[in-house]
């Protein structure tokens, strides 16, 4: 069977337990969605009905199950957002892209303040939230931006609206994405960080953008915009591609945002074939590195209410599939992603069987599904299940 649209849904960092080799990570025993359910049991009947009963680690409840159902384990060498996402559209990512446990080196510091102008505050690792309160008074007294990272591979820069302007965060955020982190430097991403608010209550706003480095691989989006069909990216989707392939770019705020706009782009493309994929950053960026465990759950039975509407419009020609980029497990230690594997459900209206789609050995097979879907050949990775299902 094939479909003329098909919908991708990331629930980022939704991780389903851990991956075989989450050791490596110092991830062994994490489990994002099955450690939220020990400590709040989850009221997900959408998702349930789409299979999560049978591939997460969540309290039994009797449940028609109308989905596909199964699991992915990542190959790429790191369990950040881009490796994830590049992975699923077939670029395996086997070179780690650098990280700064001790945070960033004076050279490439010097770098920075010789291509933007600009000093800094900060250098170290830090979570985001944390940081801006610490050094919000260093922030305004010398208006110099705050910078940071993590276990990941990113370059973070938070500034207050009113110490250094949207427009110039973003102009220092994209010359450090070209000029300044380079050759050895070249980070998974470059992130602007803007914030607003008074010190004790500060804001991150949904204005955060996402430099990410240019992939060296073909993806699945070239393929199908080459071949005349849409790519439309709601949410951080286009910035992750780093704007590659797609045809158009919804950015949004917030989860709710991210499921108007999915809604509204999948009614305005009724008449196309392609791809409509959309990053949901809230359970990551909200709760998972916060290690915000109620608002975790919170989270995730809000985006199955949602979910419970735009099920029904989904249509027989239309393919959706939910997964997870990595783990973010909030009962974890520290504030990083967790290497886990991701949940996956697959649903159209045109289905009838709940097919047990196995532990698949690399996010790729989804890019594959879709290439096979659309006759676009092989990619370096991937196995896609289409045949598979009912
Ligand atoms: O603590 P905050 O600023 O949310 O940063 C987090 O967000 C980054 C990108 O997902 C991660 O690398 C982690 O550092
Ligand atoms: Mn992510
Ligand atoms: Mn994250």
């Amino acid at each position: 069977m094939k479909f003329k649209r098909i919908i991708v849904i990331v629930m980022d960092s939704v991780g389903a337990g851990d991956a075989p080799d989450a050791a490596a990570f110092g991830d062994a025993g994490a489990d994002t969605v099955g450690h939220i359910d020990a400590r709040v049991p989850l009221r997900v009947p959408n998702l349930r009905r789409l299979g999560w009963g049978n591939i997460a680690h969540i309290h039994r409840e009797p449940t028609e199950v109308i989905g596909s159902y199964g699991l992915m384990e990542e190959q790429s060498a790191g369990k950040d957002t881009t490796s994830g996402h590049w992975e699923f559209m077939g670029n395996i990512v086997e070179t780690p892209f650098p990280t700064f446990p001790h945070a960033f080196p004076p050279d490439l510091l010097q770098a920075f303040t010789e291509k933007t102008g600009y000093g800094y505050i900060g250098n170290e690792i830090a979570s985001g939230t944390e940081i801006i309160e610490r050094l919000g008074p260093d922030h305004f007294r010398t208006g110099l931006p705050i910078i940071y990272t993590s276990a990941d591979s990113v370059f973070q820069i938070a500034a207050h609206n009113d110490v250094i302007p949207l427009d110039e965060l973003y102009r220092i955020c994209e010359i450090t994405r070209k000029e300044v982190c380079v050759g050895p430097y070249e980070v998974g991403r470059i992130i602007a960080r803007p914030f607003i608010g008074t010190q004790g209550h500060f804001i991150r706003t949904g204005d955060r953008r996402d430099y990410s480095r240019l992939p060296k691989k073909k993806m699945v989006f070239s393929y199908l915009s080459e071949s005349g069909r849409f790519v439309a990216g709601v949410g951080k989707i286009g910035d992750i591609y780093a704007h590659i392939g797609l045809t158009e770019s919804y950015h949004t705020g917030d989860n709710p945002a991210d499921m108007k706009a999915l809604t509204e782009q999948l009614l305005a493309h009724r008449d196309r074939e392609g791809l409509l994929m959309a990053n949901f950053v809230d359970f990551d960026s909200q709760y998972g590195h916060r290690r915000n465990v109620e608002g975790y759950a919170a989270c995730i039975e809000a985006f199955d209410n949602m979910l419970g509407h735009f099920l029904p419009l989904v249509q027989p020609d239309e393919l959706l599939m939910i997964t997870a980029d990595h783990g973010n497990d909030p009962t974890w230690k520290g504030t990083d992603h967790t290497r886990e594997r991701v949940p996956l459900v697959v649903y159209s209206p045109a289905l009838t069987e709940a097919v047990d789609l196995g532990i698949r050995k690399t996010y790729a097979d989804l890019g594959q599904t879709i290439m096979d879907n659309f006759s676009l050949g092989q990619l370096p990775s991937g196995t896609g299940f289409l045949s598979e299902l009912r």
